[in-house]
């Protein structure tokens, strides 16, 4: 369980977190989304003690990272820029890590057979893929086999197959009661990974709730109907006070729910050919809540730059 109460970060004059409170439960994949700069690594690297805190504070099984007795026991990390001697193997870079942490040896070919690594255990680590790399720095993370683990952006960079890995990973380190959290700013991809989600933009918390309510309440509940007898449909929908859209080859229905929509088509004697209820995109519900409050707009800004007078086009970092 991690929490974090009023945590506030400034640089100089700059606000990187602000006042943000939130919770992360056990025995699931919490995503902690926000755009470039919105402050997920300064958040993170508060958790790991690796930076102060201005204000608030972040606390891990109810204690701070520095009151931690087995800090490596307890959490583990995933951070963007791991280090790792490039001509040490994956093998003597845990091995190094396990004796400096007073870990015993035998758990070195553990995690390396945990993230599918044990065949190449001997190999310079120079020479990893960017794959392989994630699944040391992940191997290294689980070294001390911590109830806590923390990935800042685990699946930049990967090819299709290394994020399916790493989707999987993460649920099977929840399944096994795991607290699990990690960064992205990649909405579609936390939306197949996370069950959870904390949403930050500017350092605030803009939403905490599951991924289906964040998505739920972001975006319009519409459905969508095809009937050989619409115009025997609409009226009826008109009277609950529907609002109907046509589309291509049917309607689309906001205001009432699949199952009222399903019920008024069998009193009005009308056959259905789909009815359909429509889910909106993480994508949809990340903009339409964040809103102006984040400075997301950057990469459709940047699209446009060409056409646009200098200096138009913002950045976000
Ligand atoms: N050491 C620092 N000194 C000054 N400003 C910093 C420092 N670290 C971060 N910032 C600023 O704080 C804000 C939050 O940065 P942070 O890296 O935490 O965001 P992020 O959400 O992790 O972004 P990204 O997805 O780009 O990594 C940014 O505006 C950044 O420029």
């Amino acid at each position: 369980m991690i929490e974090a109460h009023s945590l506030t970060k400034r640089y100089g004059g700059k606000v990187a977190v602000d006042d943000l409170s939130f919770s992360v439960k056990s025995g699931r994949v919490t995503g902690f989304l926000g755009p470039n700069g919105a402050g997920k690594s300064t958040t993170m690297r508060m958790m790991l003690g690796l930076d102060n805190p201005t204000g608030g504070s972040v606390t891990i099984g109810g204690k701070r990272y520095t009151e931690l007795h087995h800090p490596l026991r307890t959490v583990g990390a995933l951070l963007e820029a791991s280090w790792v001697h490039p001509n040490r193997s994956a093998r003597a870079h845990l091995a190094w890590m396990a004796k400096s942490n007073k870990i015993s040896p035998k758990r070195v070919d553990e995690v390396l057979d945990i993230v599918g690594l044990s065949e190449v255990a001997s190999k310079r680590a120079g020479g990893f893929s960017l794959g392989m790399s994630q699944r040391l720095g992940i191997a290294a993370a689980l070294l001390g086999d911590p109830e806590v683990l923390l990935f800042d952006e685990p699946v930049n960079g990967l090819d299709p197959e290394g994020i399916l890995w790493i989707r999987k990973f993460m649920q099977r380190l929840a399944d096994e009661g795991r607290t699990v959290f990690v960064s992205s700013h990649l909405l579609s991809e936390m939306a197949l990974t996370a069950t959870d989600l904390v949403v930050i933009g500017k350092g605030k918390l803009v939403s905490q709730s599951t991924t289906e309510e964040f998505v739920a309440r972001a975006t319009d509940s519409t459905v969508k109907i095809r009937s050989p007898h619409l115009d025997r449909l609409r009226p009826a929908l008109d009277r609950v006070g529907a609002t109907v859209t046509a589309a291509d080859d049917g309607l689309i229905v906001s205001g009432a729910s699949s199952d009222k929509i399903g019920e008024l088509a069998m009193e009005n004697q009308v056959t259905l050919h789909e009815l359909a209820p429509q889910q909106g995109s993480l994508e949809q519900a990340f903009m339409q809540i964040t809103g102006d409050s984040v400075e997301y707009h950057a990469d459709l800004e940047t699209e446009d730059a060409a056409e646009q007078p200098a200096g138009h086009a913002s950045t976000t970092n």
